[in-house]
């Protein structure tokens, strides 16, 4: 049986009355809490700006749960509103007594999270007034999570590291990157370091290419102020892309603690060959959507979406081809592709195997045995499909392919925690594996720069769009047939 660690201790929402805190951290709170993750000793304090009463801001709590019952009305009851301009120096000694307060009350031996879900160009300052004004001095654990984007580039990653280490130490900063939290995701360590039968194959002797793909259906929604600044390579690739890329690649660390597990990732990072400025286009792709039909509905081109320029240069798809310069991955090319406005919303990892040396089976060149691959479905679809050659039933010496399949969530779709609930879970026990150490985020940068640099330098025809409800650019398909190599569909089923 699970022994469930009961955990206490204040989170101090900053941007409580958002989008981010609505759709995923009330929920994610509350699912803790029925899951008896969370002890009666447990309260949350919003910030925003607005003017809403407690029982506005309990409301809302409930309203995000999505359950009006005796139950999450007592759950709302732990949720205060303190509504203050975050610029406020002043604001904080109020903050600082109410929590003080609060601690007395629901006796969580002075333990403080502090989570940033707002807007970066604040993160640095809430961090320091936090600080000058005492509330991260306390008796228990003071831990601030941060959520993404980390930075626009490595200097300016840099100077927010800089002005949030004022106030925290490394070991008190939980960067967020939810992807690290979806079930499959951390599967993946699993099924590497569980399993005889993979890892004496998980090399270059054996794999011929990793390709990674996380497509989404939806568009920009209501952020294209955001995203215009951002782009697919830093919202997407920089952080989830690039997190995945270095849990496959990494070696087995020597113990499974936040420390090894996070010191193996860097060194994939560190390994990755850097894409020189002059080879940006030999080794990535970009793309942006124009109008098009997706599930037999018309859809509009990103450049006339709200807030976005429409002469807009900025990439809503990236296809890349990652090298890793190690012993293990020596020429094995890892593919990378994220887009929006995709023909359907589905991540997935598919590991192509090498041929064999011989086929003995057809003796025409025109036929050729399918590759083995291991499929790993991070989303919709949770599970791990594994495809083999087996002899066609009947036939003499006929192929067919076959598939050995595992499903995650098939029983019960409901059952994986989001990953939010996860992550905060982790937070409020100490565990930081699944976040993001500095030196992971820096070198993210380091990898991503040269090629946002070359590309916000290109002539504004110079990106090439693809019609919404596709795979993306047909240069995405030229990248991996240079390599002899093609992208497996995402509608293989499980
Ligand atoms: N939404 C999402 O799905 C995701 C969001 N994120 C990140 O999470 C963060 C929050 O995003 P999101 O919730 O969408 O943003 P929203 O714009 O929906 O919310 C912003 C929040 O910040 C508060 N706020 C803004 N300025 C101030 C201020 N000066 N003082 C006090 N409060 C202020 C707003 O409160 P009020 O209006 O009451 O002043 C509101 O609660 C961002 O960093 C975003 O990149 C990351 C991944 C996904
Ligand atoms: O971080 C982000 O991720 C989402 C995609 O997340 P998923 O869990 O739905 O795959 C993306 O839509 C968003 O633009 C990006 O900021």
């Amino acid at each position: 049986m699970e022994i469930t660690e009961q955990v206490k201790t204040i989170v101090v929402i900053f941007g409580a009355t958002g989008d981010l805190a609505k759709r995923k951290l009330f929920p994610s709170i509350y699912n803790l809490y029925s899951k008896g993750q969370l002890s009666e000793k447990f309260a949350v304090v919003g910030i925003g700006r607005r003017e809403l009463s407690q029982e506005e801001f309990q409301t809302n709590v409930v309203k995000s749960v999505g359950t009006d019952n005796a139950y999450t009305r007592e759950f709302s009851q732990h949720f205060y509103y303190h509504p203050f301009d975050v610029t406020n120096r002043n604001s904080y000694v109020d903050l600082k007594g109410q929590l003080v307060q609060l601690d007395e009350e629901y006796q969580v031996e002075g333990n403080r999270i502090f989570y940033l879900a707002m807007a970066p160009e604040f993160f640095g300052e809430i961090a320091q007034h936090l600080k000058r004004e005492g509330l991260t001095n306390t008796s228990g654990y003071s831990r601030l999570i941060i959520e993404k984007p980390f930075g626009h580039n490595l200097p300016s990653a840099q100077l927010l590291n800089e002005q949030i280490s004022q106030a925290f130490t490394e070991d008190q900063i939980y960067r967020i990157d939810h992807y690290l939290g979806k079930e499959m995701v951390q599967n993946i360590e699993v099924i590497r370091f569980a399993n005889a039968i993979f890892e004496p194959l998980w090399n270059n002797r054996y794999i011929a290419n990793i390709q990674i793909t996380s497509s989404e259906v939806l568009g920009v929604e209501d952020r294209g102020g955001y995203y215009e600044k951002s782009g697919a390579l830093r919202d997407m690739v920089q952080n989830h892309m690039l997190q995945m890329v270095s849990l496959l690649a990494m070696e087995p660390p020597i113990k499974l603690t936040t420390d090894e597990i996070r010191s193996e990732k860097i060194k994939v990072l560190r390994a990755m060959r850097p894409v020189k400025e002059t080879e940006v286009h030999e080794y990535f792709v970009r793309g942006q959507y124009s109008s098009g039909e997706i599930n037999g509905e018309r859809v509009i081109g990103y450049r006339e979406e709200n807030n976005v320029s429409e002469k807009s240069t900025t990439e809503t798809y990236v296809a890349g081809k990652i090298l890793i310069d190690n012993f293990r991955w020596a020429n094995v090319p890892f593919y990378i592709r994220t887009g929006k406005r995709m023909k359907e919303k589905s991540t997935k990892i598919v590991v192509q195997f090498k041929d064999i040396p011989m086929n003995l089976y057809y003796n025409n060149s025109e036929q050729h045995l399918n590759p083995n691959l291991l499929v790993i479905h991070i989303q919709p679809m949770e599970g791990i499909t594994l495809s083999l050659n087996a002899k066609r039933q009947g036939k003499k010496i006929g192929i067919a392919p076959v598939k050995l399949d595992y499903c995650n969530n098939c029983e019960d779709v409901l059952n994986t925690p989001e990953a939010y609930e996860k992550l905060l879970y982790d937070c409020v026990r100490g565990d930081a594996t699944n976040f993001t150490h500095w030196n992971e985020v820096a070198l993210s940068w380091q990898f991503v720069d040269p090629i946002s640099r070359i590309w916000e330098n290109d002539e504004v025809t110079s990106i090439s769009t693809y019609p919404a409800g596709t795979m993306g650019p047909d240069e995405a398909n030229v990248l991996l047939a240079k390599d002899d190599f093609h992208w497996w569909s995402l509608s293989d089923s499980m």
